[in-house]
């Protein structure tokens, strides 16, 4: 690499450093975690069927096959660039080009944008799977998918929300102080499942009075895929914190609490 390249791809450490980096790297980490703010509320809107003007359930009439092709597309640009910019070696290089206390907002304002560009683009398939009557029931299921969503909220806050979302980040680079390596942590809801972020999610998108086929696609896919990240994350945990992890997979189940298989 040419001296001029290196200016070019990389800042360098003075300028990573200095005051007025720090404050606008502070202001970027804000913006992306608005952004990221604005996008999961949209996506509770967009999922449930509620108050968003573009819903799971509605948008431009495609042909099934149209659609469904149109939204695993949408779905697979979501998950490749959520599982690869998550992982350690694509970290490690794109680091050299994006300075290391603003990655993590990056990575934060990469996954909103394709998720905002999913809600746009996506084509709905109105055919219905089910549709619960019992308005009892009806009303339980709707309660059932808030809880969902109330339970990803409150696992965030459990487990580090504003380190997940890059802003422990910015701020400690504007005090100028270190992050402090990861520590493997088991706080409330961790002790009875893994992963109650992940089942948070499962909840809220299964959990539907009117399952439409639209509804349906999406929420197979993304458990599909939670599986998945589940599998890449739990690799990442082992190889980051050894046989304390491995054991509380002994301990703990993954997803249901009172199954230790799941
Ligand atoms: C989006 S969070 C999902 C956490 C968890 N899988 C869940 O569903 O609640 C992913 C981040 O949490 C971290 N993480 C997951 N479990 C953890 C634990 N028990 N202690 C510390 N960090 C954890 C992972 O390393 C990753 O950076």
């Amino acid at each position: 690499m040419t001296q001029l390249d290196h200016q070019v791809h990389s800042i360098s450490p003075e300028v990573a450093g200095s005051r007025i980096f720090k404050f606008i790297a502070f202001l970027y980490g804000i913006a992306a975690y608005l952004v990221f703010f604005v996008t999961i509320l949209y996506a509770i809107g967009f999922v449930m069927g509620l108050v968003v003007p573009k819903t799971i359930d509605t948008g431009t009439d495609t042909p099934t096959a149209e659609a469904v092709i149109v939204n695993l597309l949408l779905m697979s640009l979501f998950a490749l660039q959520h599982s690869v910019m998550a992982r350690k070696q694509f970290k490690a290089w794109w680091t050299q080009f994006v300075p290391k206390p603003v990655e993590r907002s990056t990575y934060v304002l990469f996954a909103s944008l394709s998720l905002l560009l999913l809600f746009w683009q996506w084509r709905p398939l109105p055919a219905i799977v089910w549709n619960v009557e019992n308005p009892d029931l009806a009303v339980t299921l709707v309660t059932l998918s808030f809880a969902g969503w109330i339970l990803v909220f409150a696992s965030t806050y459990l487990i580090n929300h504003f380190e997940l979302f890059g802003l422990h980040q910015v701020t400690n680079h504007l005090v100028g102080k270190e992050m402090t390596p990861p520590r493997f942590r088991t706080p409330l809801l961790y002790n009875f499942v893994r992963h109650p972020i992940y089942l948070g999610f499962i909840i809220a998108f299964w959990a539907a009075p009117t399952m439409t086929a639209g509804h349906l696609l999406f929420a197979v896919v993304t458990t599909l895929y939670i599986f998945v990240g589940i599998a890449l994350e739990e690799h990442d945990l082992v190889a980051l914190f050894g046989d304390e992890y491995r054991q509380y997979k002994q301990r703990v189940s993954m997803l249901i609490p009172w199954r230790r298989s799941l």
